[in-house]
């Protein structure tokens, strides 16, 4: 299973300019997490904080009790290895072609044979799709190919942490999913901690397990995906909808009196080309490719966050509860709320769910709640079994549920 990274008040400037400030949160180990942003938040930056290539002013990154902000560089050598980085370009050197270039972190940090060398590099290279390209140059493939490429560079070492900046820039929305695709058939395969920075929506709804947000210098949140997906925080549903209105502004962010006026501008029925409909709401997580096991990461997550469930907004348990199967549901001893389905004139049939467990979508309701306030009335909250004693019951594939869990923060 891929490590888990702790960070805790991480806080990066340059000079006087402050990037962001106080961030704190969990990667979970072997699960799939991705950090949002509009351009220029710092989404970079943080990445490079997380390999020591920046170094944070202050708090903490710890990595196999490792504090990569305070350790030696000796020990910072040693944690590097655990990662595998995927950087925007694909960083490819431009004179070799592609055996070579995956090749090289294996020729830099190992002492592996020739012969050991074609066996990782060949079965990277099949893992990414790119078998039979090994000996095209980076100038000669496409894109996409040079995305792969560089991904199956960062698997050579058995990265425990993959950190992935952008995979969608400069693909078109099909090489996209296939390289969404990829990483969650990677993470299947090999259960590494992948942390996506992007401002891809689509990819943000389906591929991570958790997403956080950073804005104004700050992480606006991170947690579950659902806690984001089901958000009316005005700058989550401003991005996640792809809108001119809202917080965010051509150069980060707007003054109030600009906010305000916009607001009066569509209540007058101007309209800005922004979209009408509200995507908010939990939508299906892509899954691995047919033929692949189930995910481990994603067993573990369904596990974590039904402990966690209670401490979670509202919409955000609404969501995840209605996401279970039926089986599922009985097993972590939660129900669908019935507030909503009987009001539900044509429930939108949902594979899992019988008839009475239909329930509408979040945009189908009207105004979403504010989840941010306060919790669900006692009678709405879903029953959680308690630690591993009583209540806790075998899972199919082994181990129990129940006991510790984080905080939201902590995802
Ligand atoms: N080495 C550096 N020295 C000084 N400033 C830097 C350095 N690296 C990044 N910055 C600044 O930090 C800010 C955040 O940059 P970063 O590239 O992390 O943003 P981002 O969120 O990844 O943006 P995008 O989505 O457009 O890639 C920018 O203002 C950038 O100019």
């Amino acid at each position: 299973m891929g490590a888990e990274v702790v960070i805790e008040g991480l806080t990066k400037s340059f000079g006087r300019q402050t990037i962001w400030r106080d961030v704190t949160l969990t990667l979970p180990p072997g699960e799939v997490s991705a950090m949002l942003g509009p351009s220029g938040t710092g989404k970079s930056v943080f990445l490079k904080s997380m390999i020591g290539l920046l170094k944070p002013d202050k708090g903490r990154c710890v990595i196999n009790g490792v504090d990569i902000v305070t350790c030696s560089e000796h020990k910072l050598y040693e944690i590097r290895k655990l990662f595998g980085v995927l950087f925007q370009d694909g960083a490819l050197f431009g004179s070799m072609n592609l055996y070579d270039n995956v090749a090289f972190p294996l020729r830099e940090h190992t002492k592996k044979s020739e012969s050991e060398i074609r066996r990782i590099v060949g079965e990277k290279l099949e893992m990414t799709g790119l078998a039979g390209a090994d000996k095209k140059l980076p100038g000669e493939i496409s894109g996409g190919m040079r995305k792969r490429a560089g991904l199956a560079r960062a698997l050579v070492l058995d990265p425990q942490i993959i950190l992935v900046d952008e995979p969608d820039s400069g693909l078109d929305p099909v090489r996209t999913a296939y390289i969404s695709q990829l990483l969650i058939d990677l993470n299947t395969q090999i259960d590494a901690t992948i942390l996506i920075v992007s401002h891809n929506i689509n990819l943000a709804r389906t591929v991570p397990d958790n997403l956080g947000m950073l804005f104004r210098k700050e992480l606006v949140m991170f947690g579950p995906r659902e806690v984001l997906l089901t958000s009316d925080e005005p700058v989550v549903e401003q991005f996640l909808n792809g809108r001119k209105r809202g917080p965010i502004g051509m150069s980060e962010e707007k003054d109030t009196a600009t906010m305000a006026r916009e607001e009066a501008e569509a209540a007058a029925g101007h309209s800005d080309g922004s979209p009408d409909e509200d995507i908010r709401g939990v939508v299906p997580q892509m899954q691995p490719s047919p033929g692949l096991p189930e995910r481990a990461g994603a067993r573990r997550r369904m596990d974590r966050v039904m402990r966690i469930l209670h401490t979670l907004p509202a919409n955000a348990q609404e969501g995840i509860i209605e996401s279970l199967t039926p089986e599922e549901q009985r097993h972590y001893n939660v129900h669908a709320n019935p507030r909503y389905a009987p009001q539900n004139p044509a429930p939108q049939n949902r594979p899992g769910l019988d008839d009475t467990q239909q329930i509408p979508r979040i945009s189908d309701r009207g105004p979403v709640p504010n989840q941010h306030q306060g919790q669900l009335p006692a009678d709405q909250v879903a029953r959680i079994p308690g630690g591993a004693g009583e209540g806790a019951q075998p899972r199919p594939g082994g181990g129990y549920f129940g006991g510790g869990g984080n905080g939201p923060g902590g995802a």
